[in-house]
């Protein structure tokens, strides 16, 4: 979208709550400014960042004169100084602003109670977390609490500019690098910096450091979480001892359509690479699901039958307990066309090859389960939202790892990739593989469980081999999805193993079909 665009409709949401342009139009510029130009920060949640900044400028005027800081800063307007300082102790009063700039704390509360009606009008009350529209009530309280003894000086203020910029991250250098995998979260100086006693938004406006087609933003608006500690990588790599076979060699000429060009969705009849979906494509020519596809995967899923499965004589994943298997489910697969392929980047066929898309968020759930994603968009059913990306692992690597590991280093990211495992001989530990997204992965790793009525579903794909023992685990949207909606994807946990070696969380997944509801914590990994 053109800057110009982005700005209309960044006028229009303001506009709703009767904001003037002319002022919004100063706060946008330094937000952007402060974002480096980078606009989803500001866009997301209903452009709740430039409204913020708006009333808290507002509100700053008020009480402590806050031309101090635009003359330090050079700027001929005023700026948004608290917007990534909530809830200080230290809000100052002042005796400087003029009465005809200042909104009293009555105009403020009647301009928030607007917005909060304004959401409610927009019929997405429920979508929109209040506690991301409005400040607590604990910052709320600390804004008026200006004293004589708070009142600031000039030097003070400008501290404060300082501190402003240091609270919020920005990571949205591109990374020229190939390679798809960096390590950003790793670095010390890359983490936001937020003030000593002061609670801080905290942004990184790219996880992904430009190695994904869309920038994904990581928002912790309580400013007081550490922020996660990972590897962003766009695309699977294995770990150590993983053997996955990728070569031309394996791709049966009969199984490609080297013949095909351009689109092989806009052929009427299917080419070769659709004889996995029955001879039909797995995607419309929208590039979602077909409904009969995904209604297919979701229902072995929720309603698995036991010819789904097979069984291990020595199953890898109970090696505490050799002599029972609890079954792996055989699911259906998607393959994508390939490089054998005649077909163009742009065929309908290639989808989870091409990457992430959606706009999507890292953000600090509010029910206990540490950070979630959000999609910033609204996402028609059957949308392909993201791969499950990890180190690749065999289950002999993983064991191990998890037998080092302790507390936070738990290993609760694990994927087994026991999709296929029925129809080849029975893997032994150190060929079948998992991903662990622990270390390494994409920003599926921040995807929560939910029992039964997720909205995403795991889909293996075969893109690069037929060889089934590797693949790919694409997410995809099981309904409409609308803007700021958490995702969610059901892990298949059995809440009630308690055999499990690996203990996990208590789940608090909200869903009326909850499979963890009458029980205190027991196990799991996904
Ligand atoms: C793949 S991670 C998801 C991202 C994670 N929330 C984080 O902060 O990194 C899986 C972990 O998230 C937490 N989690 C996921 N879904 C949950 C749920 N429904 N209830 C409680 N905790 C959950 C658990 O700690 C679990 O081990």
């Amino acid at each position: 979208m053109a800057r110009r665009e982005r700005a209309d409709k960044a006028f229009n949401a303001t506009r709703a709550l009767n904001l003037p342009d002319k002022e919004v139009k100063l706060v946008l510029k330094h937000l952007l400014k402060l974002f480096d130009n980078n606009w989803e920060p500001i866009e997301a949640e209903d452009y709740r960042a430039l409204i913020d900044a708006y009333f808290e400028l507002k509100e700053d005027k008020g009480k402590d004169g806050c031309e101090n800081a635009v003359v330090e800063h050079g700027e001929s307007s005023s700026l948004p100084r608290r917007l990534s300082l909530r809830g200080q102790e230290d809000q100052v009063s002042s005796t400087k602003g003029s009465a005809s700039q200042v909104s009293s704390p009555k105009e403020n509360a009647k301009r928030k109670r607007v917005w909060e009606n304004a959401v409610v009008e927009h019929g997405e009350s429920c979508r929109l977390p209040k506690q991301l529209c409005l400040r607590d009530p604990e910052d709320r309280a600390s804004s008026t609490k200006g004293s004589a003894s708070q009142v600031s000086s000039p030097k003070e203020n400008k501290k404060r500019i300082v501190s402003l910029q240091q609270g919020v991250t920005f990571l949205n250098k591109r990374d020229s690098s190939s390679s798809g995998c960096s390590n950003s979260c790793k670095k010390p100086e890359q983490q936001p910096v937020t003030c000593e006693k002061k609670r801080s938004i905290q942004i990184i406006s790219d996880i992904t450091k430009g190695t994904e087609n869309v920038q994904i933003s990581l928002v912790d608006a309580t400013g007081k979480k550490q922020l996660p500690k990972f590897t962003y990588m766009r695309d699977n790599i294995i770990y150590q001892a993983a053997y996955v076979h990728i070569s031309l060699a394996r791709l049966a000429d009969e199984d490609c359509c080297s013949g095909c060009s351009g689109d092989c969705l806009s052929v009427p009849i299917p080419c070769a690479c659709a004889q996995e979906t029955n001879g039909e494509f797995a995607y419309t020519a929208e590039g979602q699901l077909r409904e009969e596809f995904l209604k297919a995967c979701m229902s072995m899923k929720l309603e698995p039958q036991e010819d789904h499965f097979v069984y291990c004589l020595v199953c890898p994943l109970e090696r505490s307990k050799p002599e029972k298997c609890k079954g792996h489910m055989v699911r259906k697969f998607i393959k994508e066309c390939w490089r054998k392929c005649g077909c163009n980047m742009q065929c309908g066929n290639r989808v989870v090859q091409r990457g992430i898309t959606c706009k999507l968020q890292v953000f600090w759930t509010r029910e206990g389960k540490g950070w979630g994603v959000k999609t910033l968009q609204d996402l028609p059913k059957g949308t392909f939202v993201c791969e499950y990306v990890g180190e690749i692992l065999t289950n002999t690597e993983l064991f191990e790892r998890n037998s080092k590991a302790s507390g936070d280093e738990r290993h609760t990211y694990p994927v087994t990739l026991d999709a296929d495992w029925g129809s080849e001989k029975i893997l032994k530990d150190e060929e079948a593989l998992c991903l662990d997204a622990t270390f390494c992965g994409n920003v599926a790793r921040f995807i929560n469980h939910r029992c039964f009525d997720a909205s995403l579903i795991d889909i293996p794909v075969e893109v690069e081999t037929p060889d089934r023992h590797y693949y790919h685990l694409a997410l995809f949207t099981t309904r409409d999805v609308k803007a700021s909606e958490e995702l969610t994807w059901d892990y298949g946990l059995d809440f009630n193993d308690h055999e499990h070696p690996i203990k996990a969380f208590k789940c608090s997944c909200g869903s009326k079909f909850c499979r963890d509801q009458k029980r205190p914590a027991v196990q799991v990994s996904l």
